[in-house]
């Protein structure tokens, strides 16, 4: 067998983690012995085992001059649960084999150290990009302790979000509606403003078949118009953060609290996206949603504070000057300040069109 083959099983493990791992990173682990896989496992939640720990559980005695493949490379500090590479070298492996190495510099490389100088051979950058993108966020949280953000739109093929007179439900179909949900499922956190609470009264949680991980519903709300029968502050379905302004007297404020939603005053008036992601990077939101509406969306894009587009493109055409388009603001006066993204992925889905996009470095 080629490395890849038992790598490509490791990182297979370490996807079914994503989203509920957070703000650990996803992986997998696979130990193989003789051309037998003998133990595997993936880290599942934060504070659990780590995926070395759960495949070495269930190698048990085999794991003795065993291989063993890890999508991230193994941990050498004390955190939560003892390190793995302490773990790998007290069962006696012969070898890992390693995708890519840990971000945080304070532990970069560190864990190999430990690994050679037990003896054990490793060899790294096995199947690296796709681990990599594994763990986006996990990489982008680590180096910028802000959240991964995806902007996701659903338009018409004219690029509205809903009609002149405000109708939207719906511009796209169930399955891309449901599609979308997978995102929530991902993402720690979902962002909306309050003109999309008092358009649609949305639940914002997460309704796959299989059911899924609810996000933080985070609304920007300055002058607290929420209404306190909003499904968001009334259905106890998932945790609600509205983001006011100082200004917000206490007596009103205190009804909310009560409800069991969470206020943060967030300082300034105007929304200062980057301010705004390193206050929620703080609070542990390590990926964001943001599912609009076009005042939202078009503060994000005049700063560019965009790591992910996903659009969702409904072959309808609404029309009309004043329905809205999926960002509102100024927008750019020049084409040459245009937020130029590179297509990811583009697939039919359902009666509709869904793009994944990703800013062009540079
Ligand atoms: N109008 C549409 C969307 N609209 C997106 C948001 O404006 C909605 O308020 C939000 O998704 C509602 O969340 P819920 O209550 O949890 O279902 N999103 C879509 O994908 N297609 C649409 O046609
Ligand atoms: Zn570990």
């Amino acid at each position: 067998m080629d490395h890849a083959y038992y790598m490509n099983f490791a990182i297979d493990l370490a996807k079914r983690g994503i989203g509920q791992t957070s703000p650990n990173p996803a992986v997998g682990a696979v130990i193989v012995k003789g051309g037998e896989i003998v133990g595997f496992g993936a880290h599942l939640k934060a504070g659990e085992p780590h995926a070395e720990v759960h495949a070495l559980n269930m190698a048990g005695g085999k794991a003795i001059g065993a291989t063993m493949y890890v999508t991230l490379e193994p941990c050498s500090h004390f955190g939560k649960t003892p390190p793995c590479s302490n773990a790998i070298i007290d069962k006696k492996l012969h070898k890992v084999v390693i995708a890519s190495v840990d971000p945080n510099p304070k532990v970069s490389g560190e864990g190999i150290r430990k690994l050679k100088k037990a003896g054990i051979e490793v060899i790294t950058g096995v199947m690296e990009e796709e681990a990599k993108q594994l763990n986006e966020v996990f990489f982008h949280y680590m180096q910028y302790k802000r959240p991964f953000v995806t902007l996701k739109t659903a338009t018409s093929l004219d690029g509205k979000i809903a009609t002149a007179t405000g109708e939207s439900k719906w511009i796209t179909g169930q399955t891309a509606r449901e599609d979308s949900h997978f995102y929530r499922h991902h993402h720690d956190g979902i962002l909306v403003g309050i003109g999309t609470v008092l358009a649609d009264n949305p639940s914002l949680t997460t309704r796959l078949p299989a059911g899924g991980k609810n996000p933080v519903r985070i609304i920007l709300d300055h002058e607290l118009r929420t209404p306190l029968d909003a499904r968001v502050v009334t259905d106890g379905q998932a945790a609600t953060w509205i983001i006011v302004k100082a200004s917000v007297p206490e007596e009103k404020r205190r009804r909310f609290i009560n409800a069991g939603v969470e206020i943060m005053e967030f300082p300034g008036s105007e929304i200062n996206v980057p301010e705004l992601l390193y206050f929620l990077g703080e609070k542990g939101i390590t990926s964001l949603l943001v599912e609009g509406g076009a005042t939202i969306h078009g503060s994000f894009l005049r700063d560019r504070a965009v790591n992910q587009v996903l659009s969702y493109i409904s072959p309808k055409v609404i029309g009309g000057e004043k329905a809205k388009p999926a960002f509102g603001g100024e927008g750019f006066a020049h084409l040459a300040d245009a937020l130029e993204l590179k297509i990811k992925e583009v697939t039919q889905i359902g009666e509709d069109l869904k793009m994944v996009l990703v800013p062009k470095r540079g």
